[in-house]
């Protein structure tokens, strides 16, 4: 594995004593998620973002670590670009809540992903709702473009009879429609078949599996999302991409503001960005560690660094017990990464 640290990481003792761990309340449930636990890592490049979800295990989590230290430490490759286009993203929402999340993003809106196949429905009764959702937001934005993501919530057939119904919003592309590389691979080339030409796109394939490049090998989708936190930073999620000859969409896995601006030096490096990023999650927050988040105006994230306000940190500080829970998680991925050295 690429090591931009070169087999010497920062010293544990100081990369805990340099962690803040907050909590961030979420204006609308994302994910399943409520309040955002994170943390985040000052080191002598600035700040980085540990953020694994809480359920991920160190076996998992180690990389999130990876990231969290290079942007801490060593800092961002050049950008090749001054600031990043983004979409808007619409959790699984009920039609009337959409309007509301719409207007929570500033400026102008010219790309929206929107979030199908939410679990717990029959998958006809979820169907509805994703086409209620969508026309939803088609009524909002008659020009947008619209993509969607079902984060592996169908099978095989079912992603073929919803990608085939939801195609009637003039989608740019469908994230993850179902769980196994195999699976995309078949999706695709059902529509194909059919005379549909909707492209597929590969995230959980990418940032979940052991080979993130079986996907563009097997050619089972048109695109990448990349996530800079669970490829193990910036510089690995590069490579990965150079590696995949893909065109790649950067994301976010629901960061405060100094996560998304690893993110952005992500997208900035990237030779080519010929989609609307996933960065724009900020906006489904309520609180966030700087006065001045990193969001999109008009769809433009503009490239610059974060630098956490001292009293929100405080403000937002979670309870001993979680900063303790966190600093476990710490050191397991960091003993981890120890090993996983070259
Ligand atoms: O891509 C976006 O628009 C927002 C980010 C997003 O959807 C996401 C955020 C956290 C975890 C997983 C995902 C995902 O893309 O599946
Ligand atoms: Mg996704």
């Amino acid at each position: 594995m690429l090591d931009p640290f070169d087999g010497s990481l920062p010293p544990l003792e100081t990369v805990l004593a340099q962690t803040r761990v907050v909590h961030l309340p979420m204006r609308v449930k994302f994910r399943g998620v409520t309040l955002r636990e994170t943390a985040l890592i000052q080191g002598p490049a600035g700040w980085g973002e540990f953020a694994p979800f809480l359920e991920y295990e160190p076996d998992e989590a180690a990389a999130w670590l990876a990231c969290a230290l290079e942007a801490a430490w060593l800092g961002y490759p050049a950008p090749l670009r001054e600031s990043v286009p983004l979409n808007a993203t619409v959790p699984a929402v009920p039609p009337a809540q959409v309007a509301g999340v719409l207007a929570s993003y500033r400026g102008e809106v010219h790309e929206v992903k929107v979030k199908v196949a939410e679990p717990g429905l029959p998958f006809a009764e979820s169907l509805a709702q994703d086409c209620a959702r969508l026309a939803e937001v088609r009524k909002h934005l008659p020009d947008a473009r619209l993509k969607i993501d079902a984060n592996m919530g169908w099978s095989e057939d079912q992603a073929g009879q919803a990608l085939t119904a939801l195609s009637d919003y003039d989608l740019i592309y469908a994230e993850q429609p179902v769980e196994t590389v195999e699976g995309l691979a078949k999706v695709r080339e059902v529509l194909r078949s059919a005379g549909n030409s909707l492209l597929i796109a590969a995230d959980e394939s990418v940032r979940k599996a052991e080979d993130p490049l079986r996907v563009a090998r097997l050619g089972a989708a048109d695109l990448l999302i990349i996530k800079a936190a669970p490829l193990g930073g910036v510089r690995r999620a590069l490579s990965i991409v150079e590696a995949a000859g893909l065109p790649a969409v950067v994301s976010s896995a629901l960061e405060s503001s100094v996560g998304i601006r690893t993110g952005a030096a992500l997208a900035a490096a990237l030779p080519d960005l010929p989609y609307g990023c996933g960065l724009g999650t900020v906006s489904l927050m309520s609180k966030d560690v700087t006065s001045n988040p990193l969001v999109a105006v008009d769809g433009q994230l503009p490239l610059r660094d974060v630098e956490p306000d001292p009293a929100l940190l405080q403000e937002l500080a979670a309870p001993a017990d979680r900063v303790a829970h966190w600093h476990h998680r710490i050191r397991d991925c960091y003993r981890l990464l120890e090993t996983q050295k070259p």
